[in-house]
């Protein structure tokens, strides 16, 4: 029998514990955890997820702030509101929502975030952590964190003696994923664009991750029967059965004929989209333990 995990339920036993951890910190300490959630221009998709960030934070007790700043914002303003962020004691995590309009430059902004308040994981120095395997000194970028939270539910802590084929390679995703992956012993390859037979390279893979954006690209001859698949992709595509101009959300694996050869899968939506916001808040709070000089809790 094939297993769907459920993401969403996973996401809720996350949340809980982060609503705890963050009330004991307020009654212990005196510390209430604050997240600053900064989105540039008006992208759709972009401000859906922000505000389903803010009020997720709210709802765990946090202080939440969003800055919504105009599509026109300079590299200069938005710098400096960085910089305000990273001196105000009363915000312990800050996420600058990506991508940012295009005349605005990224990588200097992301790296600006004090390290300790980077709870997206993308400074070089929580990078560099979780690429020398120091887990527990820095943050991980919330989606693979999430990913492996959902593997660990199915495999276990330790991935010994398992092949992990992880399909893309984006700072944001591929490159934690498979370093998470390393970590817990499973045997990794990481595959893109450039792979060569990659359906072969798949069929190996004992835990597939697929981060890519092409909808529905992994197809069932790609899995190995009983196979772990996760699917990180989130890609809309037109869904002319609920109507003109409707649309709906794939993942990049094909997930009906999938199901029936994996041991278990992740659907989307419903699997590591609402990890990813739960592990944003377990983020949040740890980074608000550290800062009061406390041990924080594991998620
Ligand atoms: N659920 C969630 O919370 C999140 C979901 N996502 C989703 O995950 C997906 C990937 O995101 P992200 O990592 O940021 O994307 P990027 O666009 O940064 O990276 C895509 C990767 O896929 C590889 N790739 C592209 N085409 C192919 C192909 N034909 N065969 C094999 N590999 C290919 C690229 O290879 P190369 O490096 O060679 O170009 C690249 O490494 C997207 O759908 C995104 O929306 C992302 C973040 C969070
Ligand atoms: N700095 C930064 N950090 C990010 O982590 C980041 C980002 N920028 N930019 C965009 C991507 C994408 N992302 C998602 C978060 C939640 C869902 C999610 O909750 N998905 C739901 C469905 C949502 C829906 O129905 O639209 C699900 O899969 O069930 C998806 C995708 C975070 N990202």
């Amino acid at each position: 029998m094939t297993t769907t995990i459920d993401g969403k339920q996973v996401a809720a036993t996350v949340i809980e514990a982060v609503k705890a951890a963050a009330g004991k910190l307020e009654k212990e300490a005196g510390v209430k955890t604050g997240l600053a959630v900064v989105i540039v221009g008006d992208d759709p998709a972009s401000h859906a997820y922000v505000s389903s960030k803010s009020r997720m934070a709210k709802e765990c007790g946090f202080t939440s702030v969003q800055h919504t700043l105009p599509e026109e914002t300079t590299q200069e303003e938005l710098a400096a509101l960085v910089q305000k962020l990273n001196a105000d004691d009363t915000i312990h995590g800050i996420l600058v929502q990506l991508p940012l309009p295009r005349h605005l430059q990224s990588e200097p902004i992301i790296q600006s975030i004090l390290p300790e308040k980077d709870v997206d994981g993308l400074h070089v120095v929580n990078a560099g952590k979780l690429a020398t395997g120091d887990l527990e000194g820095g943050l991980i970028s919330c989606t693979p964190a999430g990913a492996m939270v959902l593997v660990r539910g199915i495999r276990g802590g330790d991935l010994s003696g398992l092949n992990a084929v992880v399909i893309g390679r984006s700072n944001l995703f591929g490159k934690p994923m498979a370093a998470l992956l390393l970590n817990a012993n499973a045997t990794v390859t990481s595959a893109h664009s450039r792979t060569k037979d990659l359906a072969a390279v798949c069929r190996n893979a004992d835990i597939l991750v697929a981060a890519v954006g092409r909808p529905q690209m992994v197809k069932a001859d790609w899995v190995k029967p009983g196979a772990t698949v996760i699917d990180v992709g989130i890609n809309r595509v037109p869904a002319q059965e609920r109507g003109e101009g409707k649309s709906r959300l794939v993942g990049d694996v094909a997930f009906g004929e999938c199901a029936e050869v994996a041991g278990a899968i992740t659907p989307v939506p419903g699997g590591v989209g609402p990890m990813t916001i739960a592990m944003l808040m377990a983020n949040t709070v740890i980074a608000a333990y550290r800062r009061a000089g406390l041990k924080p809790p594991r998620f």
